[in-house]
């Protein structure tokens, strides 16, 4: 049997900058002593990926992966949602797939949210967290993720090895850049699904043209995979940005701070 975690590369944080490297480095020794081990290989039914596939088919539609997310460095507390209530109302509102914060200290997230959401929902969950420890992976598997984000801004070089620990435990993953440099190392992992983060982790900072330039120069490289826009998206004119370049969009805060999430989601989405 395969186990690709022997393989993974020790991840140097030192050099990650900022907000996002307190978080990486509280995210490590939270993991420190966890075991590698990631057991045999896991089938993969790619929902997540077939999910948003089969919501953007229509010239100009996109996928919504709508985001259970209770609070963010950013805003501090955005609202105290139920897990599995947000979730259903998100799949009410349309969502394609859903991601849940499990990260606890600066987006009260829980693994057990995640655990809760995928029994409660029929659509998709991802897990939203700051990946630096196969054990994570093995984590998102067994509470039943059908994806993992996976930041490059974080994995850097080793981004190829734990997307090939994603796949090995059956999980899609969303691989995430901010950069042209990130991007064009995100193109040479292989990865199928790229999401392009309109905030800079690094200062907080959100520039909604980042989506829509990144994602001509994956498309321009030849990527034929699946593009995510993230972050920011408030209203149904800042989605039209990205409709006919990217395939889903990915919200979090204004939908999750909006008091009525189905129709929050119904509304981001119209055109
Ligand atoms: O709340 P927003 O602006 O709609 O953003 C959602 C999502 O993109 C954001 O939560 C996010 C994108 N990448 C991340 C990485 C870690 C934590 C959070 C994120």
């Amino acid at each position: 049997m395969s186990r690709p975690s022997a393989a993974l590369p020790t991840l140097d944080l030192r050099n990650v900058p900022g907000v996002l490297g307190q978080i990486v480095t509280q995210r490590a020794g939270d993991y420190a002593g966890a075991d590698p081990e990631l057991g045999p290989a896991r089938p993969a039914p790619r929902r997540f990926e077939t999910a948003l596939w089969a919501g953007c088919q229509d010239e100009g539609a996109l996928s919504l992966i709508a985001e259970v997310k209770r609070a963010s460095p950013s805003q501090g507390a955005i609202a105290p949602l139920d897990p599995v209530e947000a979730a259903r109302a998100y799949q009410a509102g349309g969502a394609a797939a859903l991601s849940v914060l499990t990260e606890p200290r600066h987006f009260d997230g829980h693994l057990d949210f995640l655990r809760a959401v995928v029994g409660a929902v029929s659509i998709p969950a991802l897990r939203k967290d700051f990946v630096v420890h196969p054990a994570m992976l093995r984590e998102a598997a067994e509470a039943g993720a059908s994806a993992a984000l996976l930041m490059v801004s974080v994995l850097g070089e080793a981004t190829g090895a734990y997307l090939e620990t994603a796949h090995h435990l059956g999980l899609d993953a969303l691989v995430e850049v901010h950069d042209e440099r990130e991007l064009d190392l995100a193109l040479a992992t292989g990865a199928r699904m790229i999401g392009v983060n309109n905030r800079d982790l690094t200062t907080l900072h959100i520039d909604l043209d980042v989506s829509p330039r990144l994602i001509r120069r994956a498309r321009e490289a030849g990527f034929d995979g699946l593009l995510v826009a993230e972050s920011g998206y408030r209203r149904p004119e800042d989605v039209a940005q990205v409709r006919g370049l990217a395939n889903a969009v990915l919200v979090g805060s204004s939908l999750a701070g909006s008091g009525d999430l189905t129709r929050a989601a119904r509304d981001l989405m119209a055109r």
